[in-house]
């Protein structure tokens, strides 16, 4: 026989209802959530005045029939670019705005399609040529325009197009440039405005399309610390039940700007932090805002990692596993290139030095490490590579039972340290702080060896 009371094992109605209610409590903080959201376009814009005069000027002439073709936008992820290129384009009067973002573009002709789709054009194949899609994008701005005295093509996350080597991206610019000059003489006046992370000069277009561009840019600085503070005020104000401890805000402002000036980040940063504080039934503190960085960082990590193939998470591991030991934060190539093949499977051949070269620059790109280039004399400039975010979560996220390892053996080896120096160290800091600088000079063997830089 079954028992009388048993559990029932269909999900119903009242289980959802008593979900909800759940999630409802643990919701309490907040007023209005979507003002958190950083998908959705802001409700309102907080600074930026200087820029989006600079871009003002530079299209105001449209008035009086003449428009730079072609504007580059650029600068950091999260400096405001696509928001404030929006807002200007779309509140000009008698134009019209056309805004394309090419994230989802895996080719030129992908982009092509893009923008096809976004002003409502069918999709072509691509058997059809490239040819043909800059035609349908002109006959589609010549009947989109009609009656409006400018039409802005904005192209947001511009990059994407230069990752299709064989799809000739200089030439597609070329040709929507020469778009521009046919439309132009049918009396409708154009602009593309394009918005990517690095400046043009860093991309590779042709002389013949460089000076058709010409050179008009505008460039979106980092948010700074008072600028961050300013834009989470704004929506704090409004998406919390209940005001927040200014000290908490400014607490999010600045572990924003010191790592990074991005209000995408810095917004996320509050939502996640209020997230995991109302969870726990707690008023927002600084403790939530340090539990929501941790997680945020893990986050990152891993989606930068999860495509990546076994040599990128060993590059990564092995700027990791140095940093970690040492304690020194910037690392150059040739030291990370020693480590990789210390650290690479027995059974596996490392990649050449070149090849794990282009792998930091890819691992760049991803924004979990920063480089920098430097001169060193009279053997030319080098490249030096820090972490972005902690090793500890690095480490781990590539090969987590490695790391586990990692830690121990360096656990160890500090232990072993103490008993044999018996020195007195103060609270946190580190034997390889310190140490981690004897390894440039050499004099200490031992701990030349443990780190592994002479492999
Ligand atoms: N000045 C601002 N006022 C209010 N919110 C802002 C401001 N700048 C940026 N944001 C918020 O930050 C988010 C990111 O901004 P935006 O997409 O404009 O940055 P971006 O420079 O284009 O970044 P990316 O290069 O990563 O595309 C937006 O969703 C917006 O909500």
């Amino acid at each position: 026989m079954f028992p009388v009371e048993m559990e029932r094992l269909e999900l119903s109605k009242t289980d959802i209802d008593r979900m909800l209610s759940e999630v409802e409590k643990e919701n309490l903080l907040f007023a209005r959530k979507d003002l958190l959201d950083t998908l959705t376009f802001p409700s309102s814009i907080v600074g930026r005045k200087e820029k989006a005069m600079e871009l003002v000027r530079l299209i105001a002439g449209y008035k009086k029939g003449h428009v730079v073709p072609f504007i580059s936008v650029y600068g950091r992820s999260g400096a405001g670019k696509s928001t404030v290129v929006r807002f200007v384009c779309e509140n000009l009067d008698d134009a019209l705005c056309c805004f394309v973002n090419l994230r989802r573009a895996k080719t030129v002709f992908g982009c092509a399609n893009l923008i096809l789709g976004e002003m409502g054009e069918p999709s072509l194949k691509s058997a059809q040529g490239i040819n043909v899609a800059v035609e349908k994008i002109q006959g589609a701005i010549e009947s989109l325009s009609k009656g409006k005295r400018l039409f802005v093509l904005v192209l947001d996350e511009f990059d994407v197009l230069f990752y299709d080597k064989r799809g000739k991206p200089s030439d597609f610019i070329y040709k929507l440039l020469v778009m521009e000059e046919k439309l132009r003489e049918k009396g409708v006046l154009s602009c593309i405005i394009v918005i990517s992370n690095n400046v043009m000069a860093d991309y590779e277009v042709d002389d013949r399309v460089r000076s058709r561009m010409g050179s008009t840019e505008v460039f979106f600085p980092a948010y700074t610390k008072k600028d961050v503070l300013e834009i989470l005020r704004e929506r704090a104000a409004k998406a919390f039940s209940a005001p927040v401890d200014p000290a908490v805000l400014e607490y999010c402002a600045e572990k924003s700007s010191e790592e990074h000036g991005d209000a995408r980040r810095a917004i996320d940063l509050l939502r996640v932090a209020a997230e995991i504080a109302s969870f726990k039934e707690e008023k927002l503190a600084n403790v939530h805002v340090d539990a929501a960085t941790d997680q945020l960082q893990k986050d990152r990590v891993n989606l930068a990692l999860s495509s990546a193939s076994y040599h990128l998470k060993l590059a990564c591991a092995a700027l990791a596993r140095i940093t970690y030991l040492t304690g020194e934060a910037w690392h150059s190539t040739s030291v990370i290139y020693a480590q990789y093949c210390k650290i690479i499977r027995k059974d596996t051949r490392p990649l050449t030095y070149r090849r794990v070269s282009e792998l930091l620059t890819e691992l760049d790109n991803t924004g979990l490490v920063v480089s920098q280039t430097s001169s060193r004399g009279r053997h030319g400039y080098g490249t030096q590579y820090k972490l972005n975010i902690s090793p500890e979560i690095v480490g781990s996220a590539c090969f987590p039972d490695w790391w586990k390892n990692v830690v121990q053996k360096k656990k160890e080896h500090e232990r072993k340290e103490d008993e044999k120096n018996n020195i007195f160290m103060p609270a946190g800091k580190s034997h390889f702080g310190g140490l981690g600088r004897l390894l440039d000079t050499l004099e200490d063997e031992s701990w030349k060896d443990f780190v592994g830089l002479d492999a």
